[in-house]
């Protein structure tokens, strides 16, 4: 029946999978290829046992010491077996006819059988490796002809027989258990492959399960232990509760619910199998009970997770006596196979199995990757996925390779299964290179080892003769029937104590004799008492050892602990100090700041006081006159008032930018038009003055630095409510110069103080300006003051205050003959000294502004010039020659200020001073009239001069 396998694709390669170890496979490993068994060498195998089970000195198979063995590291072995594919033939498959176990009659709806002739699976000649041929519309996708999956203990081809399989894979497993060393296969593969016909087989064709009970039973027959040895059988299965719990359900046995908790199954009946058909019908019975249906891919698909379990008992004196949990077993596990949701089509209820079975076996391949993964690298942490299904939580000590175990991986060969078929072996193949390290301890099958045969004392109490039938296991632990009279408990607790005593006097001789005396009336064996005493002086000394290791693990533990806490004791006290000290530092903080609260509130309420100061004294300092000459401007023609410290602080920067070679000068006729914004404080008093120096000083600076881009720039705000009044010396139209425009400017005020008068005007606009200039102009006019040609002019600047100025307060402003008188009341030879000071500071600045480096251009007018406006182009003329007739103007401050301080002295007395030198028309006396009038006019004008004056017109003839 061999099919041919699709012709293989060029473009493609063959990949190897899991390639051959290095490593020599263990001697248990090596299966020496043999041929089917037929049934004389099996007898013959059978009383070679039996031969060596009878002869005791033939230690074969039956280890004479009860000592633990501890095996060799052995792989995993993983079997392949590849199922026949299926040909339809009528409504049934070659290969469902084969199966005559029963079936559950549940399920009798059978799936439509698929007409197939290609396969993709072929085990390879070695018969340790398989060939996986890929699909051809594969081919091109996956660029894979085909795969090779080696590393298998034996492949079963389809034509394997259920003896080869069991002869290769089980029997060694079975004669292991005979030995007393438990071992687990499980069967593994998709839907429909072949699992439980693997493991169960059916009549004709016998599986695993009852292949290997035969082979117990015949070796147990032929036993001269036979008396000594009983097989107890168990079966469950584990299966989804609506699709959302596991559950185990006692087949054997009708309406057992199984649990397992701690490793134990409760509430699961073993049975007690004495021969091959009792258990062969124990099984079937449990076959119909297991829980199965129709899918797409399997007629008869198993819905749940299977378990069998074989385990060897005792028999003492023609009774069967209960080993324990850990007594040897064998157990066969046939898992419900993984399904795609795509090929069953399962839906509903059905669904919600196929999730729970392929969740347990990816749980399963989980555990089994880990275990390898965590053997290859010891530094990656065994997982513990055994936790996340109930059928790997009690197959743990074989997914953590503590116990024995084999897998048979069932795959179908056909080509419409080739993604299930590639997807297991990918899987799975790689699980043989996990090994095992088992301790197992052999079972005496001549009833040597009466500790694990016999009773232990706690379980006397319970323990009662009966018939030896089916033992219920409780916490893995089977009852026994003793005879009722076993139910007086003196004796037992006699026993008991006398054991105990014993123990704690260390006497090692205990004295079973009169125990047995005691309780000869009960007809118990004198060898059975022994055996029990000596059990349980064991067990106590054990108990002992144990506790005493855990007392001891518990005072390091405890011991740890305090030292822990003594070390969190301290480090709490640490903080706690710590946390003291930051509290007292938080105080002295909060102290300080509210010092510093109550100092800055000092502070304010002094700066307010002095403000407060300030604004009632306005006094009016800085006042600049500056003389200027219409057809030559020359900053030498500028004179200042002002106390000399202010007016050297003040003016230094802003005349520098005035700075001006006399080329320039004379090349640039906007000279005449210069506005010095030479502003000075009125409202800050001295205090003020470092403000408003630096604001002068930044402006200069800035024009300096920034001379290119201020061209375009809006007006310095240095200078705003700055307004300059010009009168130029030839005695045209005086000058009115703002340094911003007037019409946008909002100047609150602005105080012009004559030399006749102190004046308060109040204006708003350039027009109420100008006013203020015609004004000022005509009371010129009308005094009868004596120009003397030079034109004296202040600039003020002012802040609002809030001050309110009337315009017509200009017209109370005084005569220069009262200004005069004012003049008179001064000092004069203080203001004559102050005069010749400041005069000659100025001089000083205007020379030392006057620096090559800005080509002596003062960048300020530069920058001013778009916005100021000559006052010639807006007042009419009054005169053309200016030499004639000379004109006097000041600007003063405020009239609260006046009120409030007296009238300022010095510019009275300065413009006096200057009048006096007009008036001595110094450059004539180069080219002096000759002649005696000449000489008398200057006779009659010294005399009319002080002495100050005198020797400041001195000193200035001395320069000049
Ligand atoms: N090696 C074989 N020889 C003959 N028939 C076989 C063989 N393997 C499987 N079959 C048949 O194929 C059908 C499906 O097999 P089986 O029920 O054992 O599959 P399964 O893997 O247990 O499926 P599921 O996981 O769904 O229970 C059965 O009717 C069985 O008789």
């Amino acid at each position: 029946m061999k099919s041919p396998l699709p012709s293989p694709c060029p473009a493609t390669v063959t990949v190897r999978r899991n390639p051959p170890r290095r490593a020599r496979p263990t001697p248990s490993s090596v299966i020496p290829l043999r041929e089917p068994l037929s049934s004389p060498s099996l007898l013959r195998d059978i009383f070679a046992t039996d031969a060596a089970q009878h002869n005791p000195n033939n230690a074969q198979h039956i280890k004479p010491d009860d000592s633990p063995t501890t095996t060799l590291p052995e792989n995993l072995k993983v079997f392949l077996r590849i199922r026949p594919p299926v040909i339809q033939k009528g409504s049934r498959t070659i290969a469902e006819s084969k199966n005559a176990w029963p079936k559950n009659p549940k399920s009798n709806a059978r799936p439509k059988a698929k007409k197939t002739t290609e396969i993709c699976v072929q085990a390879n000649d070695d018969l340790r490796s398989v060939t996986v041929s890929t699909p051809q519309p594969l081919q091109d996708m996956k660029r894979i002809k085909s795969e090779v999956y080696e590393g298998f203990s034996r492949v079963f081809s389809a034509e394997s027989s259920q003896n080869d399989v069991y002869e290769e894979m089980v029997k060694p497993l079975v004669d292991d258990f005979s030995k007393g060393i438990s071992g687990m296969l499980a069967a593994l593969g998709p839907s429909g492959s072949g699992k439980t016909h693997t493991v169960f087989g059916s009549a004709r064709e016998p599986g695993m399960v009852p292949l290997a009970l035969r082979r117990i039973f015949s070796q147990d027959e032929s036993t001269a232990a036979q008396s000594s040895r009983v097989v107890y059988l168990s079966m469950f299965e584990i299966s989804s509760e609506r699709g959302k719990g596991e559950k185990m359900i006692d087949l054997l046995h009708d309406g057992g619910d199984v649990s397992l908790q701690h490793s134990v199954l409760k509430g699961l009946r073993e049975a007690v199998v004495n021969d091959v058909q009792q258990a062969e019908s124990l099984i079937a019975h449990g076959m119909l009970k297991r829980a199965t249906a129709t899918t797409n891919s399997n007629s008869q698909s198993s819905r749940s997770q299977c378990i069998i379990n074989i385990r060897w008992g005792s028999k003492q004196g023609g009774e069967e006596v209960d080993g324990n949990a850990n007594s040897t077993t064998l157990t066969i596990v046939d898992l419900a196979g993984a399904e795609r949701e795509k090929k069953t089509g399962n839906q509903g209820a059905r669904l919600l199995e196929s999730n729970f079975i392929n969740n347990t076996s990816m749980v399963f391949g989980q555990c089994l990757r880990s275990l390898l993964e965590h053997q290859k690298n010891r530094n990656k942490t065994l997982q513990k996925h055994y936790k996340n299904s109930l059928l790997t939580r009690y197959l743990r000590n074989y997914l953590e390779g503590k116990k024995r175990m084999m897998l048979i991986l069932t795959v179908k060969p056909g080509v419409e299964d080739y993604l299930d078929t590639s997807f297991l072996l990918r899987q799975a193949s790689p699980f043989s290179k996990i090994k095992f390290k088992t301790v197992e301890e052999p079972v005496n099958l001549t009833n040597k080892r009466p500790n694990q045969a016999l009773p232990q004392a706690g379980q006397l109490k319970k323990m009662k003769f009966g018939s030896n039938e089916n033992s219920l296991i409780t916490e893995g632990k089977t009852d026994r029937r003793f005879p009722e009279n076993l139910h007086k408990e003196i004796p037992v607790k006699a026993i008991e104590g006398s054991v105990d005593q014993s123990i704690q006097d260390n006497d090692e001789n205990i004295n079973v004799h009169a125990l047995s005396n005691g309780i000869s009336g009960l007809g118990i064996h004198e060898n059975m008492l022994k055996g029990n005493v000596s059990n349980l002086k064991v067990k106590k000394d054990r108990e002992y050892r144990i506790m005493q290791g855990f007392s001891k693990a518990l005072w390091n533990v405890l011991k740890q602990y305090k030292e822990k806490l003594e070390g969190v004791e301290t480090e709490n006290c640490h903080l706690k100090e710590n946390l003291a000290n930051e509290k007292t530092r938080s105080l002295d903080l909060k102290n300080e700041l509210t010092n510093e609260k109550t100092r800055i509130l000092d502070l304010e309420n002094e700066v307010k006081e002095l403000k407060s100061r300030c604004i009632c004294s306005k006094p009016s300092t800085n006042v600049l006159q500056v003389s200027t000459h219409a057809s030559d401007f020359d900053l030498s023609h500028y004179q200042m008032t002002k106390t000399p410290e202010v007016k050297s602080d003040i003016l230094s920067p802003s005349m520098r930018g005035l700075e001006k070679t006399e080329t320039e000068k004379t090349a640039d006729p906007s000279a005449r038009d210069l506005v010095g914004s030479f502003a000075s404080c009125s409202d800050g008093g001295d205090e003020q003055h470092p403000q408003q120096l630096e604001d002068l000083i930044e402006c200069s600076d800035d024009t300096e630095n920034t001379k290119g881009s201020r061209d375009t720039a809006t007006p310095d705000t240095c200078f705003r409510n700055k307004a300059l009044l010009l009168l130029p010396s030839n005695n045209s139209s005086p000058e009115l110069v703002c340094c911003e425009d007037m019409g946008t400017m909002d100047i609150p005020c602005t105080a012009i103080q004559s030399t006749f008068g102190s004046v308060c005007i109040n204006h708003k606009s350039e027009q109420d300006a100008l006013k203020i200039v015609a004004d000022v102009k005509n009371l010129e006019s009308e005094s009868e003051c004596e120009l003397d040609g030079s034109c004296l002019v202040d600039v003020f600047e002012y802040e609002s205050n809030g001050n309110t100025y009337d315009h017509e307060d200009l017209k109370d402003a005084k005569t220069k003959e009262e200004l005069t008188q004012l003049q008179n009341d001064n000092d004069t030879s203080l203001v004559e000294e102050q005069s010749v000071s400041m005069s000659e500071n100025l001089h000083a600045d205007l020379k030392s502004s006057r620096s090559p480096q800005n080509g002596g251009k003062c960048n300020h007018v530069k920058e001013e010039e778009s916005t100021l406006k000559p006052l010639g182009s807006i007042l009419p003329k009054e005169g053309t020659d200016a030499q004639n007739k000379p004109k006097s103007l000041k600007v003063a401050s405020c009239r609260n200020q006046l009120t409030e301080k007296p009238r300022r002295r010095l510019q009275p007395a300065a413009s006096l001073l200057l009048k006096e030198l007009s008036m001595l028309d110094i450059k004539d006396e180069n080219d002096k009239p000759k002649g005696a009038k000449a000489g008398k006019k200057v006779t009659m004008d010294e005399k009319s001069r002080t002495q100050g004056s005198l020797s400041l017109l001195n000193l200035l003839t001395k320069k000049t």
